[in-house]
């Protein structure tokens, strides 16, 4: 069974628990021929891989299995993220790649299409975001800027207010995951949404799974704009499904023989429910815990689970 609430889809028998049964495992994995795979909290906490993942990707790939890695984390480039798999010895393609940065910049450059000179992002994030947009030709600017990575002088209050310290061509505030916050780059955000500038997010998940436990997320990052501005952006990750027509439109496969892995109930298995995959895999190693989808009425259920992705060696 998989099931957002209100919507059960298949028997009602609750999720089906993988770990340890061989025949189940590869009956369930038998059923898909494409699997998209979550990164942090699945293939590693931070940089450190789980047990067995790069043997995991290279039996799927021995079953002739298509895979895709869809993350929300907007940190990272597709190129970024390539280099990060090698180093950890997972086999694994820049083309693989799809991270919420570049479905936010293929949103911004081929869906918006904003006319220039107008057409300039403010950026609240790290430099995947920015490299993404770069590949699409959008400008760009805040981000990674070091002169925005400073304490706000009391001078920046008249120069934000009379517009001196804004650039005119701002059309789109855009946030991410920013480890390096700051109140300037804020109060810079907010007055560009004042301005009546688009409010994008590459994803809102609150929090971000690392080093084995918890820490602020994407989600944490943005809302002091979100609180200030009374704004709500739209986040174009997972479970947001222009994400989901993006990958289709780029990979081309049979959504009923798809499997949508990820370690959030809120973010992955949702993404593949509402996205009408044929499976989710929910994987214990990084935020949900089995009693979030476990038991009478929850609301959102994959078809199954293990407590670690390298369990599917059976
Ligand atoms: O805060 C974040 O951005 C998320 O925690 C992080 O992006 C999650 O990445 P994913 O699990 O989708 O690979
Ligand atoms: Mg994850």
């Amino acid at each position: 069974m998989q099931a957002v609430a209100g919507l059960v889809i298949g028997a009602s028998s609750g999720p089906q628990y993988l770990t340890g049964d061989k025949t189940a495992i590869d009956a369930f994995i038998a059923k898909f021929d494409v699997f998209l795979f979550d990164c942090d909290g699945v293939l590693w906490s931070g940089d450190h891989p789980f047990p067995l993942i790069p043997e995991t990707i290279a039996h799927l790939r021995a079953l002739s299995k298509r895979l895709i890695f869809v993350t929300n984390n907007s940190t990272k480039s597709r190129a970024d993220y390539a280099k990060k798999f090698h180093a950890l010895g997972i086999p694994c393609s820049e083309e693989e790649v799809f991270g919420s940065s570049y479905s936010a910049a293929v949103y911004i450059a081929r869906i918006m299409r904003l006319e220039p000179p107008k057409n300039r992002v403010y950026v609240l994030g790290e430099s995947g975001v920015e490299q993404e947009l770069a590949a699409e030709g959008v400008p760009f600017c805040g981000g990674t800027d070091p002169l925005l990575r400073r304490e706000m002088l009391p001078e920046d209050f008249k120069r934000i207010a009379d517009g001196s310290l804004l650039d005119d061509d701002v059309a789109i505030v855009l946030t991410g995951l920013d480890y390096h916050p700051s109140y300037l780059k804020y109060a810079l955000g907010m007055a560009y949404l004042r301005r009546g500038a688009h409010f994008l997010a590459t994803n809102t998940d609150s929090t971000l799974p690392s080093a084995g436990t918890l820490f602020p997320g994407a989600g944490a990052t943005s809302a002091p704009l979100v609180t200030a501005s009374g704004k709500q952006p739209l986040a174009l990750g997972k479970p947001g499904q222009a994400m989901m027509e993006a990958i289709e439109g780029k990979f081309a496969f049979e959504r009923g023989r798809a499997c949508m892995v990820g370690d959030r109930l809120d973010t992955d298995i949702r993404f593949g429910i509402e996205g009408g995959l044929g499976g989710t895999l929910c994987v214990l190693t990084g935020v949900s815990k089995k009693e979030e989808f476990l038991g009478k009425g929850k609301a959102v259920v994959p078809s199954a689970y293990v407590d670690s992705l390298g369990d599917l060696l059976g």
